[in-house]
């Protein structure tokens, strides 16, 4: 039966200055118009015999159950969602992946920050908010976007793998939850680490495609491209990355304002300052982004390229602000 979503703990910080532009096309909902026409187009749903009401239905929940927040709201996961169904074609990995592992890459990244509150794992942390209880201070915005995930799921109208079996539904939530663990910024000096250690190891096998047997050097691909999805918004044109940058940074500024207000040390990219954007940025993308999308276009060079170079054209751009 169905047991309710996890209380969040803490009230999330209501920006009044965010106005959102309803897009012509898919209006309040991007998630489900993305989400579904990328199943679609991966003919998951019949392949998985998927009960189209039952997806819309969970996908109208995935969206009903986000938080007012200005970042981290269903538009990030609509974007993040299909950034991993462009990221799963890329050339030298497009015919790596079967369909259970697709249907759990795009399945993770569309729910990979359900009901985000807006805030950090650090505040999370140091505000000893229920969250971090529940989840001792380990991943607790990622366990809890994946608790939330699959307790949608447990409505039968919801239930989209309802005709999987008992063990390829294992399987899947295996997967799931390795990937939006995987998100955590907390554990991206190790993925990053194991993933460039993969990449030496088939390179000195010489072979110039990808072959993956075992599940763990599968998943650690699928892990790091999630990563790369969910900060793959500089690696966009500088009119759509500007955008983003504009929403986080009023997400991180309510932070900070709630950080005052609790008489605790405001998280640096949290300060209201006009260089903390820029500066931040370019430490961001210097010390995670970069090297990421780096080893990531090693893996699927050339199809990276324009990437890489529009990554160094939006640091250039925060640096001529400084
Ligand atoms: C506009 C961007 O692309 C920047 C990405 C967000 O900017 C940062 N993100 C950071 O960590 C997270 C990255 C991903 C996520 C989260 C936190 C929580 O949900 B999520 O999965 O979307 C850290 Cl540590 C610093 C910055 C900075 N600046
Ligand atoms: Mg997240
Ligand atoms: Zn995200």
């Amino acid at each position: 039966e169905e047991t309710p979503i996890p209380e969040l703990g803490v009230e999330t910080p209501q920006p009044e200055e965010l106005r959102v532009e309803l897009n012509p096309i898919s209006g309040e909902r991007p998630l489900t118009a993305i989400t579904y026409r990328i199943f679609q187009e991966r003919d998951l749903i019949r392949t998985f015999s998927i009960e189209p009401h039952k997806l819309l239905s969970y996908l109208f929940a995935l969206e009903d159950s986000y938080q007012q927040v200005p970042y981290h709201n269903k538009l990030h996961r609509a974007d993040v969602c299909q950034s991993m169904h462009v990221l799963l074609n890329s050339s030298g990995i497009k015919d790596v992946f079967n369909e259970f592992e697709i249907l759990a890459a795009i399945f993770a990244a569309v729910v990979h920050d359900v009901h985000h509150p807006g805030l950090t794992n650090p505040f999370l942390i140091k505000t000893k908010s229920d969250l971090a209880i529940l989840y001792n201070n380990e991943s607790v915005l990622e366990n809890h976007h994946i608790a939330v995930a699959f307790k949608l799921l447990q409505a039968d109208e919801r239930n989209i793998f309802s005709n999987l079996s008992a063990e390829q539904m294992e399987t899947l939530r295996r997967r799931v939850v390795d990937m939006v663990l995987a998100t955590d910024m907390a554990k991206h000096k190790t993925l990053l680490a194991d993933f460039q250690n993969l990449l030496e190891a088939k390179k000195m096998s010489g072979n110039d495609y990808l072959t993956l047997e075992s599940y763990d050097d599968r998943i650690l691909v699928l892990k790091n491209m999630i990563h790369c999805a969910d900060l793959s918004n500089m690696t966009k044109p500088l009119d759509t990355y500007s955008k983003w940058i504009d929403r986080l940074m009023v997400e991180f500024w309510k932070q900070g304002d709630a950080e005052r207000d609790l008489g605790l040390d405001i998280s640096p990219m949290c300060v209201r300052s006009p260089t903390t954007k820029d500066k931040h940025q370019i430490g961001f993308i210097n010390s995670f982004v970069h090297p990421l999308w780096e080893t990531w276009g090693s893996l699927v060079y050339p199809d990276a390229n324009t990437i890489l170079e529009t990554l160094a054209q939006n640091r250039e751009w925060h640096e001529a602000s400084l």
